[in-house]
């Protein structure tokens, strides 16, 4: 290959020019930023000169402050920081990208919490965006320094010459373009200082008055906040919000600078969790709203700050580009979570209950989503369950758990048993000896209370899985985490504990059929439906009065498919129309029913109104047992109706 020139590339001023001005940045109104940001680097240079012994006499107390000159069209900045000398004018506003951090960190810097915001040596140019004339008024505050007056009309040209300022710090005045005239109003500019200067570390003044916040909590020590100090944080950032369950404070200096408080807010059926909340800022200057690619999905609906000098930002620090250091610091925020949430769950597990509702949420959709998140917080995955609920207050209902006043949530002390919530681990390990490696569950504690309470009795523990992700991705999740473990929700079938052994005792002696068999029979006539399969049991009870009748069983696998196409299809799930209606043959109703139909036929009346009675009870049981798992259709609930006055009027006749 044949070298034909070499040489170095060659940029038109005239032509650059324009595109730093117009598009480098995205928004006009960072130009404050901007010029703020410099001014707290030269705050911040001057301390870093001054612990290096070349400032005589103390230093002033920093400030920046924003003047309005609504006639003239003005609006300036000025700061008693480092100022420049007409050189260092020269060397870093006249060259452009051409920024004095790095030189001056090099020399300077001693202390890491000190830090630059501007790196590029482009920020100040974002003035022209805004401004059709740009002047600097600046004293070095090196002694024996001259003060410089540099001005440029937003072409290439500028002027510099001798100022008679007196005062060290720099002032920078724009005088706004025609179309940029929203600057000169005090209300816009407040409104822009709070948004990106909020926390910078240097009282801003309008005039007077100072209008940031200036404390960047998140910069301090946990060992310095209380509580009331991080609630407070919280309400500033985010007004007329209810308060946060629980908070992590990040901080730390090693492999990256990361420092941030985030908080969990309770979940509200209309907040839109893929939105993220989280502000992002860096050396306390706002950079944005959106921390997406900080931020693991599974922690979005998390709020509060992250500031990390390390995030890789690009020159407008409005975008973030991605790289190794984004995913450690993502790796890193997991694991403080995880690490605060068991801090939480071995002090203080009454507080983590009482959270557990809506954190909950996140830890398992984290669970689901990152591998490494799953295992730091395996352990602290609870449930409810019906084990130790007793304890917790007299009588408990099943009936009110899911709702509001959870009984429940309101477990005192630390105990790890008998508060009404366990781990999975403890689950399995407890009910070893009666059922190894199962699982039985309720997802909806008002339509599965029947069974709930059924399996209670017997002493049979219970969890619920209950929310939405429980019912439609977290137990399939756990049945692939715990292959060996069988999960049934409880009306999937009836645990062999539940029945009784059968006993084929010949009730009638003409057709030598057993209770079993006329129950079955006098159910498959009166219902009439080849798609319900009836199964007679004899429910275990100490008082049979208290078992159910009949309850309606769907078996696991199908309920499942049918859960994951209504899931696929976005449709609701729909009633099975194959289903089991298990017919409890201990219940005296159905003892009596049994009685009754046998009478029927002994006077040779099948037809007769024994036998239609015996058909509507047949008919109405199977409403019963069906009402809690579905809604009845127009028709049904006419029928219901109309048979329940037919059942309740021969009732009073009889009487
Ligand atoms: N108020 C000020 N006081 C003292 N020096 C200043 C001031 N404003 C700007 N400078 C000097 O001008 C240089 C260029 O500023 P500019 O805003 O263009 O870039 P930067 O702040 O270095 O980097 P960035 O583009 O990331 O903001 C700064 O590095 C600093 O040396």
């Amino acid at each position: 290959m044949t070298v034909l020139e070499q040489g170095n590339i060659t940029i038109h001023t005239e032509n650059i020019f324009p595109i730093i001005k117009k598009s480098l940045y995205t928004d006009h109104e960072i130009f404050l930023r901007e010029l703020i940001s410099n001014s707290v680097d030269a705050i911040a240079k001057l301390k870093m000169i001054s612990y290096a012994g070349e400032v005589d006499g103390d230093l002033p107390e920093p400030e920046i402050t924003i003047n309005i000159d609504k006639e003239n069209k003005t609006l300036s900045v000025t700061d008693n920081g480092i100022g420049m000398t007409a050189d260092e004018v020269k060397k870093y506003i006249n060259q452009v990208a051409f920024s004095s951090a790095e030189e001056f960190i090099e020399k300077y810097q001693k202390d890491p919490d000190q830090q630059i915001i501007g790196h590029f040596g482009l920020g100040f140019y974002s003035s022209f965006m805004v401004a059709r004339h740009v002047e600097i008024d600046t004293l070095s505050h090196r002694s024996g320094s001259q003060a410089v007056h540099w001005s440029c009309d937003g072409s290439p040209a500028f002027e510099l010459s001798d100022s008679s300022r007196t005062t060290p710090g720099t002032t920078i005045t724009l005088t706004m373009m025609d179309e940029e005239q929203e600057y000169l109003e005090e209300g816009r500019i407040k409104q822009l200082v709070k948004t990106y200067c909020d926390f910078m570390p240097v009282p801003i003044k309008l005039g007077e008055e100072q209008i940031n916040q200036q404390k960047a909590p998140w910069k301090d020590s946990p060992q310095n906040l209380k509580d009331e100090d991080y609630l407070e944080f919280y309400r500033y950032l985010y007004p007329f919000q209810e308060d946060p369950l629980l908070w992590v404070h990040l901080n730390t200096d090693y492999p990256f600078i990361l420092n941030g408080i985030l908080y969990f807010p309770p979940i509200k059926p209309d907040v839109d969790i893929n939105k993220g909340q989280i502000k992002l800022f860096c050396n306390q200057v706002f950079v944005s709203d959106h921390c997406d690619q900080i931020i693991p999905d599974f922690l979005m609906p998390l709020r509060g700050v992250i500031d990390s000098t390390d995030i890789p930002l690009n020159v407008s620090r409005s975008a973030l580009t991605n790289d190794r250091t984004v995913r450690r610091i993502t790796d890193f925020i997991s694991k403080k979570i995880a690490d605060r949430l068991k801090q939480i769950y071995q002090e203080d597990r009454a507080k983590y209950i009482q959270c557990w509702q809506d954190v909950g949420t996140f830890v398992k959709f984290g669970s689901l989503k990152d591998d490494k998140f799953k295992k730091q917080v395996e352990d602290l995955i609870i449930y409810k369950t019906t084990y130790g609920a007793d304890k917790s207050k007299e009588e408990p209902q099943v009936e009110v758990q899911g709702g509001e006043g959870d009984p429940w949530q309101q477990a005192e002390g630390s105990a790890t048993e008998g508060d009404g919530y366990t781990t999975l681990k403890d689950y399995l390990e407890r009910n070893k000896e009666k059922h190894e490696n199962r699982v039985f569950y309720c997802t909806d504690p008002t339509a599965q209370a029947t069974y709930v309470e059924l399996y209670k009795k017997q002493g049979l523990e219970v969890l619920f899985l209950d929310s939405f992700i429980d019912t439609n991705y977290f137990v399939p999740f756990l049945e692939r985490e715990y292959s060996d473990v069988r999960f049934s929700r409880v009306d999937s079938d009836l645990d062999q504990t539940l029945i009784e052994d059968e006993k084929s005792e010949i009730i009638d002696p003409k057709t030598n059929k057993t209770r079993s068999e006329l129950v079955k029979e006098l159910f498959e006539q009166a219902l009439n439906n080849s798609k319900v399969t009836i199964r007679t049991e004899s429910l275990k009870t100490d008082n049979p009065q208290t078992t159910p009748p009949a309850m309606v069983i769907l078996p696991e696998e199908m309920r499942r498919i049918q859960e994951m196409t209504a899931l696929l299809q976005q449709k609701a799930v729909e009633f099975p129309e194959i289903h089991t209606l298990l017919v409890n043959t201990a219940h005296p109703m159905i003892q009596n029913l049994v009685n009754l139909s046998q009478g029927a036929i002994a006077v040779g009346d099948g037809q007769s109104s024994t036998g239609a009675l015996v058909k509507q009870m047949c008919q109405h049981i199977y409403d019963l047992a069906l009402i809690s798992q579905k809604p009845f259709d127009p028709e049904g609930m006419k029928s219901f109706i109309e048979r329940s006055n037919t059942l309740l009027t021969q009732m009073t006749e009889r009487l």
